[in-house]
């Protein structure tokens, strides 16, 4: 593979934008290298500014759950685009949407859409203080919801690849509030909430991990965390930023069969355009302006385009469910793949499969929260990314994300991809 364009690319961006990048984890800094700019994409593949076809792995970080350039939802932009971009007043595109998210989801009876994870899961936060009445929250380490003050905290994703999960620019009046609990540990929780009695408003996790590698949480941890905010008053805030519309219609709380209290969307709701939503029962929800006294806003939330996006794409998976079971087989076949071919090269692994979300592991230790996931070997994990790479796989950049699967995909796909790890190894 020649990546001479790409690395042009990179140097004349570093010029102008810190890092050359707009998000950090699209650095490449923990495997090494330069990062691969992108020209354009169809399906399953992208097809990087050298002319390189690579199979894809990251779907936009998870929202192209239907695969690159969709045809409805792209269709759709184009459509209203046409009408306007922007109005800034009420649509009804945004009901249309509300409608079919609420229908979808469990538990939900109102939904506000923002333009992002970041501001569902910060403005959700708010809501919970403002509905409880309490200051403090809990969120577990290696956790990302998003770069808002609060969560900055041993957050998972970026923050943790490249070494600040504590980031400066965080006061120490921000960061007392929120207080820190190792996923899967509901023994830990429940001593971080008799210590801090009475003061917790909410309790934030998400409900299948895929900022510290994919993470199942165990049925007693998940169970364990409901009974005890439903005990204490407090409410259980689950980011389905990744897992919304990709676990199944329902998403996290569906396949897990547990209620949250408010539910935080990003990712497939907006079918690759910006919009992050937050939803609830709707006594919750009334707090929120103007109904009530919790404010929240945005100049473009709502927006028709955006609003287009996520209509075509949640309308798809709506009407064909048996998508999320065939996504789930196929990463259950790459799964299988995977670890066959490790196995056989003596490669020591672990790997972690929730529906389409996975992520592999240098390790001989079960991967159960971010302590374990932290005790991959990153060198073989870099090996192994640029090896992948090399043969025409692009995967996420960092072992502490998940690989999202896509509708697009083959299974010749599923199998180069295996081949390639014999390759590699
Ligand atoms: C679980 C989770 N929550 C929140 C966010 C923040 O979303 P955004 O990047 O759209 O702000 C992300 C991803 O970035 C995420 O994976
Ligand atoms: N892990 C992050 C969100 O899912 C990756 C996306 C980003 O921060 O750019």
């Amino acid at each position: 593979m020649i990546y001479q364009r790409s690395s042009a690319l990179f140097a004349e961006a570093k010029k102008y934008i810190p890092g050359g990048v707009n998000s950090p984890v699209r650095a490449f800094k923990a495997v090494g290298g330069d990062p691969i700019f992108i020209k354009e994409a169809k399906g399953a593949y992208l097809y990087d500014e050298d002319g390189n076809q690579l199979i894809d792995y990251i779907a936009s970080w998870g929202p192209l759950i239907l695969g690159h350039a969709y045809d409805p939802v792209i269709n759709a932009v184009i459509e209203k685009a046409k009408k306007g971009t922007s109005f800034g007043t009420p649509t009804e595109i945004e009901t249309e949407l509300a409608k079919l998210a609420v229908s979808m989801v469990p538990n939900i009876d109102k939904i506000r859409f923002v333009n992002s994870g970041t501001e569902a899961c910060m403005s959700a936060v708010r809501l919970a203080r403002g509905y409880t009445g309490k200051d403090k929250i809990i969120k577990f380490a290696g956790c990302y919801h998003g770069h808002s003050d609060s969560f900055l905290i041993q957050a998972g994703s970026g923050a943790v690849t490249f070494g600040s999960p504590n980031s400066p620019g965080v006061t120490q009046g921000t960061a007392k509030d929120t207080l820190l609990a190792d996923y899967n540990d509901l023994e830990g929780v429940k001593a971080l909430v008799e210590a801090n009695k009475g003061e917790i408003a909410a309790i934030i996790l998400e409900p299948v991990a895929g900022n510290m590698g994919c993470i199942i949480p165990k049925e007693e941890f998940i169970k364990g965390l409901r009974e005890l905010c439903t005990q204490e008053g407090i409410l259980l805030l689950f980011d389905e930023v990744m897992t919304g519309f990709r676990l199944g219609r329902g998403g996290a709380q569906e396949a897990l069969g547990i209620d949250a209290d408010i539910v935080m969307f990003g990712k497939v709701i907006g079918g690759g355009l910006p919009v992050g939503a937050f939803a609830a029962r709707a006594e919750i929800m009334s707090h929120l302006a103007p109904e009530g006294p919790v404010y929240q806003a945005g100049t473009l939330s709502g927006n028709p385009l955006a609003m287009s996006a996520g209509l075509a794409m949640l309308t798809a998976l709506n009407n064909q469910p048996e998508i999320f079971t065939s996504l789930a087989e196929k990463t259950e076949y790459l799964h299988k793949g995977i670890a066959q071919t490790l196995t056989e090269k003596g490669v020591t692994h672990q790997i972690n499969r929730f529906g389409s979300m996975i992520s592999v592991h240098f390790t001989d230790e079960p991967v159960v929260d971010f302590a374990s996931s932290a005790k991959g070997n990153n060198d073989t994990f870099k090996t192994y990314f640029h090896g992948m790479l090399e043969n025409g796989v692009y995967l996420p950049p960092s072992a502490f994300e998940s690989y999202f699967l896509n509708d697009a995909l083959s299974y010749a796909d599923l199998d180069k991809t295996i081949e390639a790890v014999g390759e590699v190894f």
